[in-house]
C-alpha cells in the first residue's frame, strides 16, 4: 500500500527538521556501540562489586560471554498498574538462566499514581516525575554492565521517562514489559455519573466511595483510555513491546508467558548475537510518526502532546505541534474507548484491539510498515495476537473485521474523519484541544470568562451557585514554571454538571488535563504560560473569549486586552510542602510545554 502523502510529508519534514540533532545523536550512539560489550570496560573490582550478590549467576556473569540484561523497574504498591511487577524480576532471572543468560535489577525508578494525587498538591510533582524517572534510569544503567535493558513501567509519566532514558542509552536494545489492564469493574461512565451526583449533592461520600472502589478494584492499569493505556498503544505502534502484549490482564498464564518471551527476546537482540537491535535504530522518525498515527486513531491522551516531543528529543528527533495537527487531519478516529465512548480497554482488546487497528491503518497507507521493531523488521508483525496454546506461546493473525463496531471500526467507516486533536492559536497564545470526546455542538464557544488561579476556587464558586450562564472558566498560573503543570481533571465533574444543566462551558488553562478527561471542551497547554508573562495573565473577569476547535482559534475579543499589563502571581504556596521545595530547580529550568516541558532535554 502506498504511504499516505501527508504522513510521508510530515515524516520528511520531521527528518529534515531533526537532521542536525539526529546526526549528533547517532554519532554518539555509534561511538558507544563501537566501544564493545559493556562489561569489557569494567575492572575486576568493578565486576566483583556488580556480581557479589548474584549467587547462581555469579560465574556466568564473571565469564562475561552470555548476555546480561538490566531490569529497570517502576514497581510500587501505589499504582494498581505497577503492583504486579513485584514478582517479575525473579521470573525474568529464571527465564534467562534457562537460556544461559543473566539478568540483574539495574535499579528502580519512582512512579506517581495520578489517580492518588489527582486534585492534591502532589500532582504538582507529577509532570516533573517524568524527568526524574529518566534521570533515575540513567543512574541504574550507568553501572554499564548490561547488553540490553528490560523496562518495566506502564503509567503516565513512567513510560515516557523510561523512553527518554532508553533513547539516551540507545546503543543497547530496549524491550518494554507491560503488566496489563485491571479486569473490568464498575463501568467508567457509571463512576463518572456518581461523581457528578456527589458534586451536585445528590449522593453522599459513602455512595461515592462504593462506586470508586468498584471501579478501581484490583491489580492492573485502570481500564479507561487515559495516558497509561495510550502508552501501551504507543509501545506496540512504535515496536517496543512484543506484539499483542499490551492489553493482557495481570496474573494470567498468557501474561507470564509474554514476560518470559520478552526477557528471552532481549537476550536474542544484543550486540553479542546476530540480530542486534539497539533502541536508537527503533526510535527513529518513522516510529514517532507511527506513534502519532496511533494517538489520533485511538483518541489517545492529550498528555502525549507533552510526552512525545520529550521522548523524541532524547533520540535526536524534533516534533512540533504542527505534526500532531497534520497527522490528526488525515487519521480517522477508529476506536471509542472511555472517555471517548463507553467501552473500556478490555472490551477494546476483545473487539480486535491494537492488532485490528494496525492491520487496517497499514492497509490504508497511514503507517510506516518498514519500521524496525524489537520483534523483527516490519510493523505488519504487529497485526498478530499473542495466544497461549498447548504448544506454548504463539502469534496468530488478529481479526480482519471488528468484533464490535460500536467500539472499533475500519478507516472506511470511522467514528470521526479526523483524530480530533486541534492546534489552537490566537492572542491568548498557542494551545491544543482534543474534541474526540466533545459533542460537535460544543466545539465552538464565545462567552465571558471567569478567571481563577486554583482549581479549588472553581469548585468553591460552583458551590456558591455563581455559574448561571455560558462561561469560559480560565485557570491560569498552572504552567510548568508556575507549579509544575498539574492535571486539572478534578474539575471535570463540576464542569460536566454545568454542561448537563444546559450551559455552554469550556476550560482554558496553561495547565493540562488527564487522559481520562473528555466531554468538556478544554483549551490546554496554553503557551507562553501565564507565569512567564503569557497573555492569560492579562485576562480579567468578563472578558469575551472565543474558542473555536474547528478553526483552531483562541482569542480574547475585549477592547484594550492587548495593551494590558500581565498580572504578577504570588506562587509562594506552590514552592513548599509535599516535596515541592525539592523541585525549585525544575520550576526554574523547565522548558515550554510546546516542546514537552522537559527539564533534562
Ligand atoms: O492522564 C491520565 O490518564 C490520568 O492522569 C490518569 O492516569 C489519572 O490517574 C486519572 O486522574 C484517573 O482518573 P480519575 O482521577 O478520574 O479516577
Ligand atoms: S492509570 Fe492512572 S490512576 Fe490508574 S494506576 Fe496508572 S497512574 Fe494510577
Amino acid at each position: 500500500m502506498t504511504l499516505d502523502a501527508t504522513i510521508a510529508r510530515v515524516t520528511d519534514r520531521i527528518r529534515t527538521r531533526s537532521e542536525g540533532l539526529r546526526g549528533e545523536y547517532l554519532a554518539r550512539i555509534r561511538e558507544a556501540a563501537e566501544a564493545g560489550p559493556a562489561r569489557a570496560h569494567l575492572t575486576c573490582g568493578n565486576q566483583a562489586h556488580a556480581y557479589a550478590a548474584m549467587g547462581d549467576d555469579k560465574d556466568s556473569l564473571a565469564e562475561g560471554r552470555a548476555p546480561n540484561i538490566g531490569i529497570v523497574t517502576a514497581y510500587n504498591d501505589m499504582l494498581s498498574a505497577h503492583q504486579p511487577y513485584e514478582t517479575y524480576p525473579q521470573l525474568i532471572k529464571a527465564a534467562l538462566r534457562e537460556i544461559g543468560a543473566t539478568a540483574q535489577v539495574a535499579g528502580g525508578v519512582p512512579a506517581m499514581c495520578d489517580g492518588v494525587t489527582q486534585g492534591q498538591p502532589g500532582m504538582e510533582l507529577s509532570l516533573f516525575s517524568r524527568d526524574v524517572i529518566a534521570l533515575a534510569t540513567g543512574v541504574a544503567l550507568s553501572h554499564n554492565t548490561f547488553d540490553a535493558a528490560l523496562y518495566m513501567g506502564v503509567c503516565d509519566k513512567i513510560v515516557p521517562g523510561l523512553i527518554m532514558a532508553a533513547a539516551t542509552f540507545g546503543h543497547i536494545p530496549a524491550i518494554f514489559i507491560p503488566a496489563g489492564p485491571m479486569t473490568s469493574g464498575l463501568p467508567n461512565d457509571e463512576k463518572a455519573r456518581v461523581r457528578q451526583q456527589f458534586a451536585s449533592g445528590e449522593v453522599g461520600r459513602d455512595e461515592l466511595m462504593k462506586a470508586e472502589m468498584a471501579s478501581y478494584h484490583g491489580p492492573g492499569t485502570c481500564t479507561f483510555y487515559g495516558t497509561a493505556n495510550t502508552n501501551q498503544m504507543l509501545m506496540e505502534f512504535m515496536g517496543l513491546h512484543l506484539p499483542g502484549s499490551s492489553f493482557v490482564n495481570p496474573n494470567t498464564p498468557l501474561r507470564e508467558a509474554l514476560t518470559v518471551a520478552g526477557a528471552k527476546r532481549a537476550a536474542e537482540i544484543t550486540a553479542l548475537g546476530n540480530d542486534y537491535r539497539p533502541a536508537s535504530e527503533i526510535l527513529d522518525e518513522k516510529a514517532f510518526v507511527n506513534g502519532l498515527v496511533g494517538l489520533m486513531a485511538t483518541g489517545g491522551s492529550t498528555n502525549h502532546i507533552l510526552h512525545l516531543p520529550a521522548m523524541a528529543r532524547a533520540a535526536g528527533i524534533i516534533l512540533d505541534l504542527e505534526d500532531f495537527d497534520e497527522v490528526s487531519s488525515v487519521v480517522p478516529l477508529l476506536a471509542k474507548v472511555y472517555p471517548n465512548g463507553l467501552a473500556d480497554v478490555n472490551h477494546f482488546h476483545a473487539a480486535g484491539g491494537l492488532q485490528f487497528m494496525i492491520r487496517h491503518l497499514l492497509k490504508s497507507g497511514l503507517l510506516h510498515e518498514d519500521a524496525k521493531t524489537v520483534a523483527g523488521d516490519g510493523l505488519s508483525r504487529y497485526t498478530q495476537d499473542a495466544k497461549l496454546t498447548e504448544d506454548g506461546l504463539v502469534w496468530v493473525e488478529g481479526p480482519e473485521d471488528s468484533l464490535n463496531d460500536k467500539i472499533l471500526r475500519k478507516p472506511a467507516n470511522p467514528f470521526q474523519k479526523t483524530g480530533g486533536l486541534k492546534q489552537l492559536n490566537g492572542n491568548l497564545g498557542r494551545g491544543v484541544i482534543k474534541v474526540s470526546a466533545v459533542a460537535p455542538e460544543r466545539h465552538v464557544i464565545e462567552a465571558p470568562v471567569r478567571v481563577f488561579k486554583e482549581q479549588h476556587e472553581v469548585k468553591d464558586a460552583f458551590k456558591r451557585g455563581e455559574f448561571t450562564s455560558d462561561t469560559i472558566v480560565v485557570v491560569r498560573f498552572q504552567g510548568p514554571k508556575a507549579n509544575g503543570m498539574p492535571e486539572l481533571h478534578s474539575l471535570t465533574p463540576t464542569l460536566s454538571v454545568l454542561q448537563d444543566r444546559g450551559l455552554k462551558v469550556a476550560l482554558v488553562t496553561d495547565g493540562r488535563m488527564s487522559g481520562a478527561s473528555g466531554k468538556v471542551p478544554a483549551a490546554i497547554h496554553v503557551s507562553p504560560e501565564a507565569a512567564n508573562g503569557g497573555p492569560l495573565a492579562k485576562l480579567q473577569d468578563g472578558d469575551i473569549v472565543r474558542l473555536d476547535a474547528t478553526t483552531g482559534e483562541l482569542t480574547c475579543l475585549s477592547e484594550g486586552f492587548e495593551t494590558r499589563i500581565p498580572v504578577e502571581p504570588d506562587l509562594r504556596a506552590n514552592q513548599f510542602g509535599i516535596g515541592r521545595e525539592l523541585f525549585a530547580a525544575f520550576r526554574t529550568h523547565v522548558g515550554p510545554s510546546t516542546s514537552g516541558a522537559s527539564v533534562v532535554l
